[in-house]
């Protein structure tokens, strides 16, 4: 075999998660934040992401505590949603992504809209309490702003509001974080993507690294 290379999968994670402990500024971050954050920086494989991350105070308590009572998690993209591990989920949580429902093509038609933001509308059943991960498209963050904007649309518990992009990804963002309509986090400017926000997802349902 010319090739050596570490093949114990613990062992990855271990050698991986010290190299970001030793690399990375986590200093701002409390405990809850940091595992958080290092498993942010693990997905994207970038130590400097974090100087981009933020939560808003509360927000690894709220997401965690919807999920021990059992709140569903709603994401943006099948990635996202096929990237949550089940096992580490306190309540056998659902998972639901919606995107390619048979209604969501002719509502984003009808909406003039994406099909990732018209996929929100069939989120409003499951909203009140849940998770939101969104970490693909600008557009199904700036619609779910849009829909928090009625007083009697269901409030999440709190949001990942992570899309990536050139397009929308920034102003999405700094809209969330202005807004703060639940307690959030954000990846601010255009980094982001789905596998830092189902890495996100994966650190709240672990209590601990
Ligand atoms: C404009 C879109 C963007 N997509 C990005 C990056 C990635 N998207 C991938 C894939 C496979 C999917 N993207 C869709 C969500 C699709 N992407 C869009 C839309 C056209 C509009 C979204 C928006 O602007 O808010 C969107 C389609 C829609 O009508 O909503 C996807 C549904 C397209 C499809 O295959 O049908 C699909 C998601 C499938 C799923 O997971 O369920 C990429 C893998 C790119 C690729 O295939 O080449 C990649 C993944 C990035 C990630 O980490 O998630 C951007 C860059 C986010 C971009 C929006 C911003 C921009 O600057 O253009």
């Amino acid at each position: 075999m010319p090739y050596e290379y570490e093949t114990d999968g613990a062992a990855i994670y271990k050698q991986s998660f010290a190299t970001i402990r030793s690399e990375a500024d986590l200093t701002r971050f409390d405990p809850d934040e940091e595992q958080v954050a290092v498993r942010m920086i693990h997905a994207a494989g970038m130590v400097g992401l974090e100087e981009f991350v933020h939560f808003s105070p509360g927000f690894v308590a709220a997401a965690r505590t919807a999920l021990e009572n059992g709140a569903p998690i709603l994401c943006d993209a099948r990635m996202v949603s096929e990237g949550v591990t089940r096992f580490r989920l306190p309540a056998d949580n659902e998972v639901i992504c919606p995107l390619h429902d048979e209604r969501v093509r002719p509502l984003a038609a009808k909406m003039g809209n994406t099909r990732s933001a018209a996929a929100l509308e069939l989120w409003r059943p499951h909203l009140e309490g849940a998770l939101v991960a969104i970490g693909n498209a600008p557009t199904a963050l700036f619609h779910l702003l849009n829909m928090l904007e009625d007083p009697d649309c269901p409030r999440p518990a709190a949001i990942i509001g992570c899309p990536v992009g050139f397009v929308g990804a920034v102003e999405s963002k700094d809209a969330l974080w202005q807004a703060q309509p639940v307690p959030s986090c954000i990846v601010q400017g255009r980094l982001g993507g789905s596998a830092i926000t189902v890495a996100a997802v994966n650190a709240i349902a672990s209590r601990a690294e």
